[in-house]
């Protein structure tokens, strides 16, 4: 994995790229950040690679990365290899009882896998477990809300409890670990349930204390009236945020409630970046601007600057 500066910038410039990489990574050193990797995101083998090495670089300089996957095109093309059909309702996919095996069987057996592996292709420090691993995830069946109504989904989980020990105890053993949005019923562990991974990176961050939860998906950010492009949002506090919500379409419901759930439970900024520009995580924390849409408890007017103390 080479990651060259492009031969455009002098040495100046390159210079002080690293330079002011230097109070950012001082500020978020030893904090905890879950970043939500959306399947949409992982289509493309360069992407990918440049994720990965954006994770190793976080962990190399003293972050905790923990990393909550999805795969919801990886599911729907396997549903469609299979001959099962598969609907999505206000953002979450109707999940019977045979769309739920092949959910667990992508998300823990084939994608987890796949980003495990390539986490460690130089190294070992991955590791992935399931929301079913050591009671990490427990949760209980959720329906959906379609113009203020609402509607079954079939086996489609909200998280009720999250028990965060196997994942500190990763991180404390210096591990990155790589988490399947799949689990138990609250009341039966052996039924499983389909969780919006959006959902389950909130609910996980907020049981981590993390310092950040960064969703990576196929859009620069989020759109105030989408999808006119100019309307992108660069920050937005709480309230103002929740306004927005019945304008929303698709997946972008999950993925805001979702933050909302998170900055309202502690995480100190959650962020909605472009998955599909290599980079764009490592961008966001380490650079002045930072980049897609942030959202916090209340909207700062002032600028980000390095050296916020991380709670
Ligand atoms: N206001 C909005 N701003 C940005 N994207 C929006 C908005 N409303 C709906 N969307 C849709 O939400 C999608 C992102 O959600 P989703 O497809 O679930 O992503 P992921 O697979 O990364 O979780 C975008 O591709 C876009 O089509
Ligand atoms: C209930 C529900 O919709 N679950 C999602 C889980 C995967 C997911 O969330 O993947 P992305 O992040 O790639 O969208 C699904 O079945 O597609």
């Amino acid at each position: 994995m080479s990651t060259k500066f492009p031969a455009y910038l002098t040495p100046t410039q390159k210079a002080s790229v690293l330079l002011e990489a230097v109070p950012w990574l001082r500020t978020y050193k030893g904090t905890t950040v879950v970043i939500k990797y959306g399947g949409n995101a992982m289509v493309d083998e360069h992407l990918k690679r440049a994720f990965a090495a954006d994770i190793l670089f976080l962990h190399q300089v003293g972050l905790k990365p923990v990393v909550v996957h999805g795969g919801g095109p990886q599911i729907s093309a396997m549903l469609g290899r299979l001959g099962i059909d598969s609907e999505f309702r206000g953002g979450l996919r109707v999940t019977t009882p045979e769309v739920m095996d092949v959910v667990r069987m992508v998300l823990t057996g084939s994608v987890q896998r796949e980003l495990v592996s390539l986490l460690n292709k130089d190294g070992s420090a991955a590791v992935g477990i399931s929301g079913e691993d050591g009671g990490l995830l427990s949760a209980r069946q959720r329906r959906a809300t379609i113009d203020g109504e609402s509607v079954d989904v079939g086996l489609v989980g909200d998280v009720v409890e999250v028990d965060p020990r196997s994942v500190t105890e990763l991180l404390a053993m210096g591990r990155i670990p790589v988490i399947s949005s799949v689990a138990p019923l609250v009341t039966d562990s052996t039924t499983v349930l389909n969780i919006n991974a959006d959902t389950a990176a909130a609910a996980l961050a907020v049981a981590l204390k993390a310092q950040k939860l960064i969703m990576l998906t196929d859009v620069e950010g989020l759109y105030a009236n989408w999808p006119d492009k100019s309307s992108i949002i660069g920050c937005i506090g709480v309230n103002e945020l929740e306004a927005l919500l019945p304008g929303l379409a698709s997946g972008m419901i999950p993925k805001i409630e979702a933050c909302l759930r998170a900055v309202r439970g502690g995480v100190r900024q959650a962020h909605i970046v472009d998955g599909r520009q290599p980079h764009s995580m490592l961008l966001e924390i380490v650079t002045d601007s930072g980049v897609g849409t942030e959202i916090q408890l209340e909207h700062a007017k002032v600028i980000r600057h390095a050296g916020e103390a991380p709670r």
